[in-house]
């Protein structure tokens, strides 16, 4: 950690290499999928639902079906049409719930406008809520209870942080975003690991005087280039959570909301984008997967 206000620098900040960490992690799961597999005749499962036929969704379903299968876990894909029913769609979940094959169910958000997603995520088992984002696995997280799901993304953010600093007690810590899905879980997270949190959203009236004080800048905001060189503090680690499509003469490519030049340059560590928090996402989604087998296979009484 450093120490000095004075933005001077000799080399560049560390990029932190999230495509690498996610592949130890995924080839940490795969040899405990083998040995579940070994002692209990059992593999995990997860199932993804998707309705509707959103481009960027169904390339993410795509490599969470691939990755899961690159594990050694059954994949179970549930494509529906955008005008599925409620009804039929809770009904999915609730012939999921009762599949003991299935130890880990996905709902692909966003969902199409007809649907109440409140009603259909809290219609699935909070046991097989791999992503956190049932009522009760949100509830948890805010008590600071350990035996809920985290949501993939800040869980994915959260390794990142701890490899790259170890112990986060008393930093301070920028998130930039109050989405359910990343910001809000976020923050909870880092306030269980003793950091002091700061969460901006829209109506914040200056962000980089936050940022500034920062030792930690998690952004999640969806909106590219918001962060500039000058919001950040000398040494501070940098978490981009944003995806953003770029279309231009290049052709079309992703770039997060960090200006990632300019910050890294002032930064002790940042995460690419792509090659970041991305491919984190799915290796968390299947840790969690594999922790709601393991609760029901290794507690099983056959
Ligand atoms: N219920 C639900 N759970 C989710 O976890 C969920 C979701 N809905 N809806 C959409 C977002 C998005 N998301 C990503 C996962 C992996 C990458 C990823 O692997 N990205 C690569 C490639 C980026 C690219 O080229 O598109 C990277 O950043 O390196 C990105 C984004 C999960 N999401």
């Amino acid at each position: 950690m450093e120490h000095h206000d004075m933005p001077v620098r000799t080399a560049p900040g560390k990029l932190i290499d999230g495509r690498a960490f996610a592949a130890g992690i995924c080839t940490e799961i795969a040899r405990e999928v083998s040995d579940l597999h070994a002692r209990h005749d059992r593999v995990p499962g997860l199932a993804v639902i998707l309705v509707g036929d959103d481009p960027a969704s169904d390339i993410y379903v795509r490599s969470k079906v691939r990755r899961t299968m690159a594990v050694g876990m059954r994949s179970f894909a549930h494509r529906l049409p955008a005008a599925t029913s409620q009804v039929a769609l809770l009904d999915l979940v609730a012939t999921l719930n009762a599949d003991g094959d299935v130890h880990g169910i996905l709902l692909q958000l966003p969902l199409p406008g007809h649907i109440d997603v409140k009603a259909v995520l809290d219609a699935i088992d909070p046991a097989k809520d791999v992503d956190g984002f049932h009522i009760v696995n949100v509830g948890k997280l805010g008590v600071g209870r350990d035996d809920g799901f985290i949501p993939c993304t800040p869980l994915g953010c959260l390794m990142l942080l701890r490899a790259e600093l170890g112990d986060l007690s008393g930093l301070h810590a920028v998130v930039i975003g109050c989405s359910n899905i990343v910001g809000r879980p976020m923050a909870q997270l880092l306030l269980r690991e003793n950091c002091t949190v700061v969460v901006t959203h829209i109506n914040t009236r200056d962000v980089a005087a936050e940022t500034r004080r920062a030792d930690i800048v998690i952004v999640a905001a969806g909106h590219p280039g918001l962060v500039r060189g000058s919001w950040i503090r000398p040494g501070a680690t940098v978490i981009d959570v944003g995806i953003n499509r770029i279309h231009d003469d290049a052709g079309s490519h992703v770039v997060g909301d960090v200006a990632f030049s300019e910050v890294r340059a002032v930064a002790g560590a940042v995460t690419p984008v792509p090659g970041g928090v991305g491919p984190m996402t799915i290796a968390c989604l299947l840790h969690n997967t594999l922790r709601a087998a393991r609760a029901v296979i290794e507690n099983a009484k056959t």
